[in-house]
C-alpha cells in the first residue's frame, strides 16, 4: 500500500519534471504563465487536434477567472457531458439548417443594404469606421437568430448592455464596486432580465398554442426541446435558456464583424486580390439583375474566390485565436506529457502562421486555398475549433461575411486610411479602420 503511494508520488514528480523539460521550453509545446495562471501552450497542429478531439473524458474547458465569472456555469462554453452535447446539437442543427439559411439570407441582405445606403450621405459621414459599422450589422443578425428582436429600442438596449458586458472578458478578476469585472457583471444582470422577459413571454404564448413548423430562433429551439426520449421528457428550465441565449452572444458577437473588417484591411493592401473579388461579385450581381431572381444563400457560398478571401482572413487574424482546456488525467501526446489538472492552450494562430504549414505565412494570398478548398477544416486550419465543440455558427458566419463583402464591393470603391492590427488582449484595429468611400456608378 505504502509502496503504491510512493510509486504514485514518484510518477507525478517525474511527470512534472518532464513537463518542465527541454521540449517544453523550446519545442512547439511549452510552459508559460498567462493572466497569472501556469499553462501549457501548444502550437503543434497534431497536439491541438488530439486536444480538440478528446473532449469531455480527457479535456474540459479551462478559461481565465474573469471569463469564467462572466460566462456563468451554465454557459455552453463551460458546460460538459450530455448537457453540452444536447445544447450543441440543438443550436448546431438549427444554425446549419438550410431553411434558416434561406430565411436569414434575406434578413442579412436587407440589413447590409440598409447600412450601406446610410453611408452615401457623404457630407455628413465622410469617413466610415468599418469596425463599428460591421458590429452594428452583425449584432442585428445575431439577435434576430437568437431571439427575433428587430431594430428599435430593445435592440439598442441589448447592444449597449452587451458592449458593457464583454468589456470585462479579459480583465483583472476583482469583483468590487467600480472594477471592470463588477460593471460587466451588472450589465449581464440587466441583459439577463430583458432576455428572461422575452423567454417567459414566448413560453406563455407557446403554452396557449402548440408550436408548429420550423423554429423561428434559438429561443424557440430551446423552449421546444424536451430531451431524448418521451419517457424522460424534460424541458430545459427558463433560467437556463435565458442564460444560454446571453452567453451564446459571446462567441457569436465579436468574431464575425472582425473578420469582415480584417478582410477589408487585407484587400485594401492587396489590389490584385481586391480586383479579383470585385470581378467575381460583379458577375453575380449582373446575373441576378438580368434574371430578376432573389439572392439565394447558395449564390453567396458558391463564390469561390470570396470564400478563399474569407479563409485567408481567418488564417491570418481571428478574435478566437486559441481554446483553453484542462486535462482530467495524465495524457501523453507526441511525446509531450500533459499532467492531470494542467491547463492547455491550443493556439490556432501559431499553427496558422507557421511556415511549416503555410508558405510565406505573412503574405495575404487567397489563391493558396485553390489547392485545398477554402472551407476545409483540417488540423492546420481550425479557426472554428474542432471536435465536439466545433463552432455551430460556422456556416452562418461564412454566409454573413460573404453577403457583406458582396454588397460592399459592388456598391462602393474605398480608400483605407493608415491603420494597424492589434493582437492583444484581443484582435482589433487600432483606429477602427477608417475608410473613405465613393459610390460605384452602375
Ligand atoms: C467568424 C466567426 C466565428 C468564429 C471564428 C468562431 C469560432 C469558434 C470557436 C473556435 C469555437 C470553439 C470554442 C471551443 O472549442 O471551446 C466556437 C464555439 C462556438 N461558437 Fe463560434 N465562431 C464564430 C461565429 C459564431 C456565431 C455567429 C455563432 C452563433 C450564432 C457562434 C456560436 C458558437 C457557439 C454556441 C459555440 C460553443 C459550442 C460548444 O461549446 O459546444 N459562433 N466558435
Amino acid at each position: 500500500m505504502k509502496g503504491e503511494r510512493i510509486k504514485k508520488i514518484y510518477n507525478r514528480i517525474s511527470l512534472s519534471l518532464r513537463v518542465l523539460g527541454e521540449n517544453y521550453r523550446y519545442g512547439k509545446v511549452f510552459r508559460t504563465h498567462i493572466l497569472g495562471k501556469p499553462i501549457i501552450v501548444s502550437t503543434d497542429p497534431d497536439v491541438n487536434k488530439v486536444v480538440l478531439q478528446n473532449h469531455g473524458s480527457v479535456f474540459i474547458p479551462c478559461y481565465p477567472k474573469s471569463i469564467t465569472e462572466l460566462l456563468g456555469k451554465s454557459s455552453i462554453l463551460q458546460m460538459n457531458g450530455n448537457l453540452q452535447k444536447r445544447v450543441h446539437a440543438l443550436i448546431g442543427g438549427f444554425l446549419r439548417f438550410p431553411q434558416l439559411k434561406a430565411r436569414i439570407t434575406r434578413d442579412i441582405d436587407n440589413s447590409v443594404k440598409l447600412s450601406l445606403s446610410t453611408w452615401k450621405d457623404k457630407d455628413h459621414r465622410p469617413i466610415i469606421y468599418l469596425q463599428e459599422e460591421t458590429k452594428k450589422i452583425t449584432f442585428e443578425v445575431l439577435v434576430t437568430v437568437l431571439m427575433s428582436v428587430g431594430p428599435g429600442e430593445d435592440m439598442n438596449f441589448l447592444q449597449e448592455e452587451f458592449e458593457e458586458f464583454i468589456k470585462g472578458l479579459i480583465c483583472l478578476p476583482i469583483k468590487l464596486p467600480g472594477t471592470r469585472l463588477y460593471k460587466s457583471l451588472r450589465a449581464k444582470e440587466r441583459l439577463l432580465k430583458m432576455v428572461k422577459r422575452i423567454v417567459e413571454e414566448r413560453r406563455m404564448a407557446m403554452d396557449k398554442t402548440e408550436a408548429k413548423g420550423f423554429p423561428n430562433d434559438a429561443i424557440d429551439v430551446l423552449l421546444r426541446d424536451t430531451g431524448e426520449s418521451n419517457e424522460t421528457q424534460q424541458r430545459l428550465p427558463l433560467d437556463f435558456i435565458s442564460g444560454n441565449i446571453v452567453e451564446m452572444m459571446i462567441p457569436g458577437e465579436g468574431s464575425v464583424p472582425m473578420v469582415m473588417t480584417l478582410a477589408v484591411k487585407f484587400l485594401s493592401d492587396s489590389p490584385v486580390a481586391l480586383a479579383h473579388l470585385v470581378k467575381e461579385n460583379m458577375e453575380l450581381k449582373r446575373v441576378k439583375a438580368h434574371s430578376g431572381d432573389e439572392y439565394a444563400w447558395t449564390d453567396y457560398t458558391s463564390l469561390s474566390f470570396t470564400q478563399n478571401v474569407i479563409s485567408e482572413t481567418l488564417r491570418m487574424a481571428n478574435i478566437i485565436n486559441a481554446v483553453w482546456r484542462k486535462a482530467l488525467k495524465d495524457v501523453e501526446i507526441k511525446g509531450y506529457l500533459i499532467p492531470k489538472g494542467w491547463c492547455v492552450l491550443a493556439s490556432f494562430s501559431s499553427v496558422h502562421m507557421d511556415e511549416e504549414n503555410y508558405e510565406n505565412p505573412y503574405e495575404f494570398d487567397p489563391w493558396r486555398w485553390e489547392k485545398t478548398g477554402a472551407t476545409v477544416n483540417s488540423s492546420t486550419f481550425t479557426p472554428f475549433g474542432g471536435g465536439q465543440r466545433l463552432c455551430p455558427g460556422l456556416e452562418l458566419s461564412r454566409l454573413e461575411i460573404s453577403i457583406f463583402l458582396h454588397h460592399l464591393v459592388t456598391t462602393y470603391r474605398w480608400v483605407a486610411e493608415e491603420d494597424e492590427i492589434i493582437h492583444f488582449p484581443t484582435v482589433k484595429m487600432k483606429r477602427k479602420l477608417p475608410i473613405s468611400i465613393t459610390p460605384i456608378d452602375h
